[in-house]
């Protein structure tokens, strides 16, 4: 069967063809319209604890650029915010756009941001991120918008080694990274029960969208487009629209944690 990917022939409109879930009841991403959410003073503020140690590698997945990270103890953790217990980070990686005016999944009242940063945490009280993946309350994913402003010295450290990871397939150690320097000074966020926006679209995932945006330059931007969806020896195919757009909400509850 042909491989998924964002292009006409293997893109969105035709996953429900192998994952029919795709239409299903709690699917990601959503438009965020923030005078519809409703503000929810029981929301605690999110408790990120990243230990950069933990972070192993950097791959070029052939749909995304992506970090993981040790998960067999509970180094880099998220806790509270609309969650209980623990959840341990996995990975996080990006979706993005050939231009300025799209590339974000979630969007807020319409607005496309050029990208977006997702962290991926899977709940401790199963085995395994696998494991977790399947259950309705297995993963949390922290999404936080880019916006095109000032150069973003953390994400200079990812671009730094992009090279070594051009095409479809590569990876390369990537060490003592910490993650926390992506996230926005204010972690106000949105949540609301969804899924994973790639296949096999998974119902699993408790999104906690960011309401700050971090920056990006757009010197840093263009070489984000300059990865490659491609193998290496294959024609060549710029790694850019390789976001899901806005899923029907099925009216889902979107909270705030902010006034
Ligand atoms: N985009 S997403 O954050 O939903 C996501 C995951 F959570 C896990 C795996 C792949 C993936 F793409
Ligand atoms: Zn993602």
């Amino acid at each position: 069967s042909q491989a998924w990917g964002y292009a006409a022939n293997n893109g969105p409109d035709k996953w429900a063809d192998s994952f029919p879930i795709a239409n299903g009841p709690r699917q990601s991403p959503i438009d965020i319209v923030p005078g519809e959410a409703s503000y929810d003073a029981e929301l605690k503020p999110l408790v990120l604890k990243y230990d950069p140690s933990t972070c192993l590698e950097i791959l070029n997945n052939g749909h995304s650029l992506q970090v993981t990270f040790v998960d067999d103890t509970d180094s880099s953790t998220l806790k509270d915010g609309p969650i209980s217990g623990t959840y341990r980070l996995k990975q996080f990686h990006f979706h993005w756009g050939a231009s300025d005016d799209k590339g974000s999944e979630h969007t807020v009242a319409g607005t496309k941001y050029p990208a977006e940063l997702h962290l991926v945490h899977w709940n401790t009280k199963y085995e395994s991120f696998g494991k977790a993946a399947s259950q309705p309350d297995g993963l949390a994913v922290v999404g936080v918008f880019l916006k095109i402003g000032a150069k973003n010295a953390s994400l200079q450290k990812l671009i730094d080694a992009f090279e070594s990871i051009k095409t479809k397939g590569r990876q390369s150690s990537f060490a003592n990274f910490n993650p926390a320097t992506l996230l926005p000074g204010c972690l106000d966020y949105w949540t609301y029960d969804g899924s994973l926006t790639t296949p096999p679209l998974l119902e699993s995932v408790t999104w906690i969208v960011c309401k700050e945006p971090i920056s990006i330059s757009s010197e840093q931007m263009g070489k984000f487009r300059s990865l490659l969806f491609s193998a290496e020896g294959e024609a060549e195919c710029c790694m850019v629209d390789n976001y899901r757009p806005p899923q029907p909400l099925k009216g889902r509850p979107v909270r705030a944690s902010f006034k």
